[in-house]
């Protein structure tokens, strides 16, 4: 279980938010939301330990997760505005040099790469593919990660309607074997899943965006 405890992060002497609280538990996906520079990636940010908030605490299965972040970001898939993919690489090669510093029991980069659409260009370089395509690179290691907590900013940018689709049964799988996702995304998931909770930053919410049972 996740656990956000009175959260408070501060950019260039502006309070992006304040005691912000919520919890996420298996099952359980939780949307971000909030106008551009609102906070969304800087939560995410603070999540990973990627950003030090000025106040409050961040607890997995009830413990600091900067205590223990080298156990708690092996259970953490991250895919950013910064998706990390080389472009002089291949498809395959990019997944080949994630398994690396990733460790996971699925090596099936054919598979993984036939699911996201991108059969037949597997050994191309990555340079050489669309914007989408480049994406769906990326993309494909959720069909390869066997981490608990899914954490994802935007994650459907320059991806088509069939590919959001797809991506969001695998979010959907991904969810019944137990997972949790923490998503920001402009896209209007409450249709898809009934397990959504939603967490808005913005003015309106700074110093009370609460969002499950944080106790
Ligand atoms: N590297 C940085 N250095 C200084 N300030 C930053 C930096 N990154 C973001 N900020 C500031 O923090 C605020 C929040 O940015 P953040 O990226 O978290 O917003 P966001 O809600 O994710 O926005 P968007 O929807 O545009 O992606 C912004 O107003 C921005 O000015």
């Amino acid at each position: 279980m996740l656990e956000v405890q009175g959260l408070t992060c501060f950019r260039q002497n502006r309070c992006l938010f304040a005691e912000l609280n919520f919890v996420l538990s298996d099952h359980q996906i939780c949307q971000i939301e909030g106008p551009n520079g609102a906070g969304k990636s800087t939560l995410l940010r603070a999540i990973l330990g990627l950003f030090r908030p000025d106040e409050g605490k961040i607890l997995w299965d009830g413990e600091s997760t900067t205590q223990q972040a080298e156990l708690f970001l092996q259970q953490v898939f991250f895919l950013g505005h910064k998706f990390a993919i080389n472009s002089d690489l291949t498809p395959w090669q990019n997944l080949e040099f994630w398994a690396v510093l990733n460790p996971t029991s699925n090596l099936d980069f054919t598979t993984a790469l036939g699911l996201v659409g991108l059969t037949g260009l597997e050994h191309i370089p990555c340079h050489s593919l669309s914007a989408g395509q480049h994406r769906r690179v990326a993309l494909a290691r959720l069909w390869l990660t066997n981490t608990k907590l899914w954490i994802l900013d935007e994650p459907f940018t320059a991806i088509d309607k069939s590919g959001v689709q797809l991506l969001q049964q695998r979010f959907d799988q991904h969810l019944q074997n137990g997972g949790m996702i923490l998503i920001t995304t402009h896209q209007d998931l409450s249709q898809n899943f009934e397990q959504l909770t939603k967490l808005t930053l913005g003015n309106s919410t700074i110093g009370h965006s609460t969002v499950g049972d944080a106790e």
